[in-house]
């Protein structure tokens, strides 16, 4: 039993077991430290990755809200069950209810190890709530069937060509999508689709699969979530399927694997996933993947793989700009003759909500939901009073006293340290970092940056930015790291 945190507050019965450690080895019960060191840090490893794509799903208020402060409390390596510990019985029961299913898939998939979850507060240990074994979720729709049936591609007819609006920030993805659904051969092959949350990858992955299989009919068309490729292959593997699995993929006329960034370090699956790409591209089959950073970002990827997935096209798709934020909001608002909003309110809308078009269309839809259900005129005060959460999350100044709160807790730094004179790696790295945010996110010159950082000097601020954006080139683990900041300091 692994006790990954938090050790000291949970059941006694816990201590009485044969293995227990924590994180930081405080607690040491068997002389295994080295094995139980590896499984608490991947345990650690994983949630951070977990917690980073539920953030992003949930949004920033229900995940800082529900699911930041869930601890990893402790894991049995004996019958794979890893208890997750809540603040209070509400907490864990709201947690339990909501998300269990989704949090136990997610664990499955960035975590072979972990076979079940279950949920405790704080204070009682004892009322654990066994949830849900991995083995008990119903496989997803379309998924194959043990005998080897069909993958069903689950594609959303609205997401086509024709509901794709198309600006500069990404016209090459675009062209490129549609080159890839055509039934001519296309001259690069795998494509791979790039961009930052909400910005349009899986809209055009849906788009290809729905052009191509009208292009040609009878072709395989395949698509899942990184995740659930993953969740597949481990759970055909565990009923004696693999080879099932992996010829139902390789029967594939067009593969399209969306946010590839989760198939991270699961070395037979990356294994499974780059003999599926080889034999699909040598035998002229189409291969899409689509992901939140460049090939050449993804941590823990196989330098094979990686290889294969940059030899197509990778078409990278910006953030929308006004215009294109603009022409989105006119094209949905098009389909609804009957929907009253006038040009000031679109205009509103696609200046002050600017961070993805998730959160455009979103805003639009709840303010049509809410002006329908009132009966009241859509006005920009009423998009001001009903979509207050999004515009001040949009409007939002970063100040740099935020981002120095943020990197110390990240790093576990104290504050001073972002003053002080001390020099050791562990201290200036994240100081350069926080300098480096404090220059990318505010609107603050060099010298004033020098000056909240214990009064440095601006060449010292220079050279902290230039170090960061390099490192963040050379360094997986840098970039990561940037990369969570970023998104923890604009969620
Ligand atoms: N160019 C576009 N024209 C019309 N709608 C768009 C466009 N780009 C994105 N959208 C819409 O914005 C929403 C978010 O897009 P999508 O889900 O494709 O983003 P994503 O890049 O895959 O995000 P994530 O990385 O979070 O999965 C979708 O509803 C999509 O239809």
């Amino acid at each position: 039993m692994l006790v990954v945190q938090e050790s000291e507050k949970v059941g006694a019965h816990i201590a009485s077991e044969a293995a227990t450690v924590s994180v930081d080895n405080s607690v040491v019960n068997n002389g295994n430290l080295a094995k139980q060191d590896d499984v608490a840090s991947q345990l650690t490893d994983a949630w951070k990755t977990i917690c980073s794509g539920l953030r992003r799903d949930l949004g920033a208020q229900i995940f800082g809200q529900w699911i930041k402060p869930i601890k990893l409390a402790r894991f049995d390596a004996d019958n794979g069950d890893l208890q997750l510990l809540l603040p209070s019985e509400f907490a864990a029961n709201w947690v339990r209810e909501r998300y269990a299913e989704r949090l136990t898939l997610a664990w499955k998939a960035h975590c072979s190890d972990v076979r079940s979850i279950s949920f405790a507060a704080k204070a009682g240990a004892a009322r654990i709530a066994q949830v849900k074994q991995v083995s008990d979720i119903p496989p997803l729709h379309g998924s194959t069937a043990p005998n080897g049936g069909k993958f069903q591609p689950d594609l959303d007819p609205r997401m086509t060509f024709d509901e794709f609006i198309a600006g500069p920030s990404n016209v090459l993805a675009q062209n490129a999508a549609q080159r890839m659904a055509a039934a001519e051969k296309p001259l690069f092959n795998p494509l791979y689709l790039q961009s930052s949350t909400g910005q349009g990858k899986t809209h055009l992955i849906h788009a290809i699969g729905h052009a191509y299989q009208a292009e040609c009919p009878a072709a395989r068309v395949i698509y899942m979530s990184a995740e659930r490729f993953m969740i597949e292959f481990v759970s055909a593997m565990r009923r004696n399927e693999a080879m099932e699995f992996k010829a139902a993929l390789r029967e594939a006329d067009l593969l399209m694997i969306d946010d590839i960034q989760f198939i991270v370090g699961k070395n037979s699956t990356q294994e499974e996933f780059l003999h599926t790409v080889d034999s699909l591209i040598s035998r002229g089959k189409r291969v899409v993947v689509a992901a939140d950073r460049p090939p050449q970002a993804l941590d823990g990827v196989d330098q094979r793989l990686l290889s294969r997935l940059s030899m197509g096209l990778v078409a990278d798709i910006q953030s929308a700009d006004l215009e294109l934020r603009r022409d989105i909001l006119n094209h949905r608002l098009s389909s609804m003759p009957h929907q009253q909003v006038s040009e000031d309110v679109v205009e509103f809308l696609a200046r002050t909500i600017s961070r993805n078009l998730r959160e455009l269309e979103g805003g639009l839809n709840k303010l049509l939901a809410y002006a329908q259900l009132t009966g009241r005129p859509i006005t920009k005060e009423l998009a001001e009073e009903q979509l207050s959460d999004i515009l001040s999350a949009c409007r939002r100044r970063i100040t740099i006293d935020e981002i120095q709160r943020t990197v110390c807790e990240y790093y576990r730094l104290d504050r001073n340290e972002m003053s002080s004179k001390r020099r050791a790696r562990a201290v200036a790295r994240p100081r350069q970092v926080a300098m480096y945010l404090a220059k990318v996110m505010t609107p603050r010159s060099y010298p004033e940056i020098g000056r909240k950082f214990g009064g440095r000097d601006h060449s010292t601020v220079i050279h902290a930015v230039k170090l960061v954006e390099q490192l963040r080139g050379e360094d997986t683990e840098m970039d990561n790291d940037v990369r969570m900041l970023l998104r923890q300091l604009e969620s």
